[in-house]
């Protein structure tokens, strides 16, 4: 079944609210945790607890992992077996892009379900040229994985690059436009999403693209259910908001946990009428 099936089942199911599980120092302070690999593997492993039986989708962001070394990618292994085994996909954000015998070396790394970092889905970054992605795209089809390519982001330095006029359009139209061809024909929904940053205003970027669209910023950056309806109009149906911090200030009791994502996803019922 292709990642886009997976995801539009999933959303149907247990709402659109996409779970980030992003250990940054201060939280895990908050939590009343060292900032070392126990603290990150305790704080980690309790939000996968809480979150990951009530969202659709999990979004561990792999720096904070990174940031321990070894033993930190350690914990990350176990932030995306225990978030699937929980019901959740995994969306890692790894926002990768390279060149071309290198991104397929990131594909393997996340995409081909034989590795042991493999994941649902990836965010990447389009920016050294869209056709630098192809191997993560074909590695993605035969995995039945997903990409989600960085269009819109939720950054004030971002407008810079993404805005630029290329022929008759921005840049992030381009990208937004490879997207909307890579899913065309795809039923309910294509795996190849965009991310569009919830905080970003009015785009004049047609974001119907057949696909999911990543909406970063929600609730820590200042997005709200207004926002996204004012940014994805008739495309809100395949809106995935992400929340990390504010969702993750909940805890560090599971159930806490678990009724922020709930509350969440009721607040967000209404995106899809
Ligand atoms: O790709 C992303 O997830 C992303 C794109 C973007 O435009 N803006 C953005 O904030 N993000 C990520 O979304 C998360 C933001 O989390 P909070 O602001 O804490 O909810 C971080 O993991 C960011 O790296």
């Amino acid at each position: 079944m292709t990642f886009g099936t997976r995801l539009h089942a999933a959303i149907a199911d247990r709402g659109p609210l996409c779970a980030g599980i992003d250990p940054h120092a201060a939280l895990l302070r908050d939590w009343g945790l060292a900032d070392d690999v126990a603290g990150l593997e305790r704080f980690a492993l309790t939000a996968v607890e809480g979150l990951a039986p009530h969202v659709s989708v999990v979004k561990p962001q792999s720096a904070f992992y990174e940031r321990f070394g070894s033993r930190g990618i350690a914990v990350l292994e176990r932030v995306v077996a225990e978030s699937r085994a929980a019901g959740a996909l995994v969306l890692l954000d790894v926002k990768r892009g390279d060149i071309g015998s290198t991104s397929q070396a990131y594909a393997d790394a996340y995409l081909d379900a034989s590795s042991p970092l493999a994941v649902d889905a990836i965010t990447a970054s389009p920016y050294l040229g869209f056709g630098s992605l192809d191997p993560m795209i074909e590695t993605a089809r035969r995995h039945d994985a997903g990409v989600f390519v960085l269009a819109l982001t939720s950054n004030k330095e971002g407008p810079e690059v993404q805005h630029a006029r290329v022929d008759d359009g921005t840049v992030a139209g381009r990208m937004l436009d490879h997207l909307r061809a890579l899913n065309e024909g795809a039923a309910p929904l294509g795996s190849f999403g965009a991310v569009v940053g919830a905080t970003i205003g009015d785009t004049g970027e047609d974001l119907d693209i057949n696909g999911p669209l990543l909406a970063p910023g929600y609730g820590a950056q200042g997005g709200t259910v207004a926002d996204l309806k004012r940014i994805f109009g008739a495309a809100s149906g395949a809106v995935l908001p992400s929340s990390s911090r504010e969702l993750l200030r909940a805890g560090p009791d599971p159930r806490a946990l678990g009724e922020a994502a709930r509350r969440v996803n009721d607040e967000l019922a209404g995106l899809a009428r």
